[in-house]
């Protein structure tokens, strides 16, 4: 199995250096005489492709140090597999897209991406689609297990929400993708599924298509979160997000420049994204985002998500995640609509967001003197110690009440995820029954919704293939869960040091008064 895979690889990989994709583009450092030899992959300059168990599987690795911002990889247009392409080289997939005009971009890139599946070795593309993977993670694959072990009703929602929306698309796709008369299995929603995942998971952002572009080889970087690098997080949050592996093109050269040491500053650093489709040269352009050492893991920033949007698009989420947040309901009253509802919330590291500690100020003032701390209130400036100290009450409750709510504790969640693990690594079950007692419920939930037998009797039995399926999409609604619960009791404990302090400065200062 691995030689076959490695033998599909090593096709793909000369089939794309056929298409003019290279590891190797034009580099100003290079002598313009120097003769490069010919190549058996278009990888293999500055990047190769590599196993990374912990941090996204299949990636790409440095093949030498690389310098921030220098270019990498270029894919050109000709090589990248968008809906205009694959119409242009299938006559009757155009015309009878044409007769679904109300179909989204996205329906029809998946529409076409099942039907050049559907060609098999005749597809132009073959040793591309061969490198796809077979299964995704993304919320649209959860059962409804899975879902419900994400335990918040916002995300339990969001699953649902999002399976409901892939089966309307396909149902509406259906009729066209009967008059391709694709093959019956490609008609299924679990093909449509895979399709549409290929899509929220791969593709990148093309100017003049909502659906983007699936891009060979580009489509192999990691995922890392952007402003981990040297980068402020008002540019990151500026990013926007309309397509899967979203880049931050909106940089002005002087945010950039602000960013670069000093001593990495040559042609290379004036590049400021990570990647971007260049009109130009008419290629896919990635660039190096920090300083790589050889053999290290080369990543790519696809956007700002919070690890549920992670779960939803792209099947992964983050343990150490800048973006996550736990968002806050407030009241009507508190709120009087001054703040959107997405800026509400919990940061990952447990402190309330800028817009949550300034709504709750001014709830916290007596409403004849709100009008005159409105100003106060907006540069994000304490008001006084007592409304401080309220503010961080009403946050402390809250959280204490989004975390009664779920069924679960941090310890619990903790064990699971270790009896999960080892369910993974030991799939007879021998040494973990152990483990049993303490999340007994929860995990015969997951024998009885994947048909396997019994928590009881497992001893010795191996896991069915559908029960190897969903342990790894349970895992990460459990890793889900645990995040939020985490950020919780982080702010519980951020809001009770605060409280704590404030509370010694005042009595420091009345002590002051009296004496
Ligand atoms: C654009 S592909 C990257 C290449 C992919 N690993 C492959 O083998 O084809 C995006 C997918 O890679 C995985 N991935 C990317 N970054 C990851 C990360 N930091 N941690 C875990 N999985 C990651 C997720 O499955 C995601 O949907």
């Amino acid at each position: 199995m691995e030689e076959e895979q490695e033998e599909s690889l090593e096709t793909f990989l000369k089939w794309a250096i056929k298409l003019g994709i290279t590891d190797s583009p034009s580099n100003p450092l290079q002598s313009e005489t120097q003769i490069i030899p010919p190549l058996s992959s278009c990888l293999g300059k500055s990047l190769f492709v590599s196993q990374f168990p912990d941090a996204g599987g299949r990636g790409l690795a440095a093949a030498r140090d690389l310098r921030k911002h220098e270019l990498i990889l270029r894919v050109p247009k000709s090589a990248l597999m968008t809906r205009e392409s694959l119409m242009l080289s299938d006559q009757k997939l155009s015309l009878s897209i044409k007769r679904y005009p109300h179909l989204s971009s996205t329906q029809i890139l998946s529409v076409c991406l099942l039907a050049e599946m559907g060609k098999g070795r005749d597809s132009w593309w073959y040793p591309y689609l061969m490198q796809l993977p077979r299964q995704y993670e993304t919320l649209t694959s959860f059962t409804r297990f899975e879902t419900q072990a994400l335990q918040v009703d916002g995300a339990i929602w969001t699953a649902e929400r999002a399976i409901s929306k892939a089966e309307m698309e396909w149902r509406e796709a259906i009729p066209l993708m009967q008059e391709l008369e694709l093959r019956p299995q490609f008609l299924t929603f679990r093909s449509w599924l895979w399709s549409s995942a290929t899509i929220s998971s791969r593709t990148l952002h093309v100017p003049r298509d909502d659906a983007g572009c699936l891009c060979p080889v580009g489509d192999l970087f990691n995922y890392a979160v952007p402003g981990e690098e040297s980068f402020c997080s008002e540019e990151v949050e500026s990013w926007t997000k309309t397509c899967s592996l979203q880049i931050g093109s909106s940089w002005t050269d002087r945010d950039a420049k602000e960013n670069l040491d000093v001593e990495q500053v040559d042609e290379h650093s004036q590049r400021l994204t990570d990647a971007g489709y260049e009109e130009d040269s008419d290629a896919y352009c990635f660039y190096a985002r920090k300083r790589y050492s050889k053999g290290e893991q080369v990543l790519l920033g696809y956007g700002t998500y919070t690890n549920l949007e992670l779960l939803e698009y792209y099947g992964f989420l983050l343990n150490a995640n800048l973006n996550d947040k736990v968002f806050i309901q407030l009241e009507p009253d508190i709120n009087s609509n001054s703040w959107p509802k997405d800026s509400i919330y919990i940061q990952h590291d447990g402190k309330p967001s800028f817009a949550l500690l300034s709504a709750l100020r001014l709830w916290a003032t007596p409403p004849n003197h709100r009008k005159s701390v409105g100003h106060l209130v907006y540069s994000g400036a304490q008001l006084s110690t007592e409304n401080e100290i309220s503010v961080m009450r009403w946050v402390r409750k809250n959280c204490k009440i989004l975390l009664e709510k779920v069924p679960s504790s941090i310890e619990d969640d903790v064990l699971l995820l270790k009896f999960i693990e080892e369910m993974q690594d030991h799939p007879s079950l021998r040494e973990v029954k152990k483990m049993l007692l303490a999340c007994e419920a929860e995990i015969d939930a997951f024998f009885e919704a994947t048909s396997s037998p019994k928590s009881g009797n497992v001893g010795e039995l191996p896991l069915s293939r559908k029960a190897r399926r969903s342990i790894e999409r349970w895992k990460l609604a459990v890793q889900w869960r645990l995040r939020y619960k985490q950020i919780l009791v982080d702010c519980v404990s951020y809001c009770t040091e605060v409280i704590n302090f404030l509370s010694s400065q005042q009595i420091s200062s009345m002590r002051t008064i009296v004496t």
